[in-house]
């Protein structure tokens, strides 16, 4: 699990590598700006493309400088460097850079005036106008800069995170850099993890440039990434002598006449997730589809659910599919009133919680809330952008002592600590129904089989986006069907 920072606290791990390593800062831009370099010209090979760099006078416009002399040290013909001249400040890192760029025959143009602008056509846009150190609306001047930067044809490359757009926290404007690429130094910045980015980035990629990596580990921030490493890490290996009871009965209660199919989906991936007994609590309508299609999962009728007891169950999820018939919402009722371990609310189970304050207040301890974004605003009220909704979600999990859930394209997992984990996996060609019912199936197995809770949902979440990942790379979308096949499968080659 990798550590998050905000730009404050990326400030001092630079800070810290340049006294401990120890490091001269400009020497440190220099790394940023050789590893950059390194990355753009892997992708970029035609070195007679025309770039030009534009360049503040901050550090980011000093990595601007570097990465200039660096490219045509690396041969490439054509690069120009437009130093956007709208104030005087400039720091003692831009300044040496500038000298030894004046000592090449890169031709610098002072930009004094947005206007000078026309007319201007190039192959290659970097931005390095500002980095992280944004702390502020952009003046008039820049916004108008960017504005004609983001009308020019040309591959818009922006170092380390796109000029006018704050590494964290809201967004002070619309005027903002759009970049098909970022190159990004050390971790990715958390407001790349949000939806709120789309607009500006089409794809960003994260350089390591050396940063003291003890330091970041012992930040104090509720930020962590997951990755493949963590995943594979926790993944139990199974026995010589274990049996089916080792792992657990996960007991799904899903699905109504015309939505059969997402009771289908949620037990199929909990017993191809690997729990050892799976249940299907559906609809008398759905017993013929459910021993056709799932002979490994058991059956329990609605009817019989209240004389069951459910204390047998290692684990409980429900909602996809259910409806919010007054029939789902007893269930709820009853489940809330005797079973005590967490159980895992999807779908129309969490609608029929939105609709009932004391209901949510009183779920078990550590239950998991599995909301996508409408669901979220349901359930906890309408947000109008995500960090309002990030606010409000530390708040929920910690009020409630729950997990939350919040699916998106970076996945957020808010637990009753005050952590949030962004999953790291996923694709666009998840975008589906029935996504969810698979992912709510797994993250029951994983706690049916005796995972904490809270590695069974990072589990869960990173191998679902992970499987569909892998997918999206052959296919256009994937179907929920077509990820749940291949769960075991992944799951044995990640531990192998
Ligand atoms: N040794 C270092 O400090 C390193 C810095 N690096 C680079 O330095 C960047 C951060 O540099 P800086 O902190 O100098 O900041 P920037 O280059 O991001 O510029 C921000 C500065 O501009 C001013 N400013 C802020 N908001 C403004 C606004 N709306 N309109 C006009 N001016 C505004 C402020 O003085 C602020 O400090 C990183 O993103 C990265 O690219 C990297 O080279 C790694 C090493
Ligand atoms: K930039």
């Amino acid at each position: 699990m990798l550590k998050l920072l905000n730009a404050e606290q990326t400030k001092l791990a630079d800070q810290y590598t340049i006294e401990n390593e120890p490091i001269p800062s400009l020497e440190l831009m220099e790394r940023a700006s050789y590893t950059f370099v390194k990355t753009f010209s892997e992708r970029f090979l035609d070195k007679k493309k025309t770039i030009t760099i534009f360049c503040g006078k901050r550090n980011n416009g000093g990595d601007g400088l570097a990465i200039a002399r660096l490219l045509h040290q690396d041969r490439y013909e054509f690069v120009d460097v437009v130093i956007v001249d709208f104030s005087d400040k400039s720091t003692p890192e831009f300044d040496a850079n500038l000298i030894a760029l004046q000592q090449t025959d890169v031709s610098i143009f002072y930009l004094k005036n947005p206007e000078e602008l026309e007319g201007k056509q190039t192959d290659v846009i970097i931005d390095a106008i500002f980095g992280i150190g944004l702390s502020r609306e952009l003046d008039q001047s820049y916004q108008q800069l960017i504005e004609k930067l983001n009308l020019l044809s040309g591959k818009k490359i922006s170092v380390d995170i796109p000029s006018g757009m704050p590494s964290e926290g809201r967004l002070y404007g619309n005027v903002i850099f759009k970049a098909d690429w970022v190159i990004t130094f050390q971790r990715p910045k958390l407001n790349f993890l949000l939806p709120l980015s789309a607009p500006y980035i089409k794809e960003w990629k994260v350089v390591n440039i050396g940063l003291n990596e003890h330091f970041i580990e012992n930040t104090a921030s509720p930020y962590y990434w997951i990755w493949k490493k963590d995943i594979s890490d926790h993944i139990k290996v199974r026995k010589s002598f274990d049996h089916k009871g080792t792992y657990g009965h996960n007991l799904i209660i899903a699905g109504d006449i015309d939505t059969m199919g997402a009771a289908l989906l949620t037990a199929e991936s909990s017993m191809k997730s690997g729990s050892g007994l799976t249940t299907a609590c559906i609809p008398q309508s759905g017993i013929t589809a459910l021993n056709a299609r799932l002979p490994e999962v058991m059956y329990l009728s609605r009817e019989n659910l209240d004389n069951t007891d459910l204390d047998k169950y290692s684990s409980i999820c429900i909602g996809p599919g259910l409806g919010k018939t007054e029939e789902a919402k007893a269930i709820i009722i009853h489940l809330i009133s005797t079973y005590k371990k967490p159980i895992v609310f999807d779908a129309d189970a969490l609608n029929i919680l939105a609709e009932d304050e004391n209901l949510l207040s009183q779920i078990p301890l550590h239950s998991i809330l599995t909301p996508h974004i409408k669901e979220f605003d349901r359930l906890f009220g309408e947000h109008h952008n995500c960090w309002d909704r990030i606010e409000t979600a530390f708040r929920q999990a910690q009020k409630l002592q729950s997990y939350i859930v919040l699916k998106n394209r970076y996945t957020m997992i808010f637990t009753p600590t005050g952590l949030c984990y962004f999953n790291s996996s996923g694709s666009p060609a998840m975008a589906i129904g029935g996504m969810g019912d698979v992912l709510t199936g797994m993250i029951s197995s994983f706690i049916a089989q005796d995972y904490p809770i809270e590695n069974a949902i990072i589990i869960a979440v990173f191998l679902h986006g992970y499987i569909g990942e892998q997918l999206g790379q052959k296919m256009y979308v994937v179907p929920p069907t077509k990820l749940i096949k291949q769960i075991p499968y992944v799951i044995k080659d990640l531990k192998s």
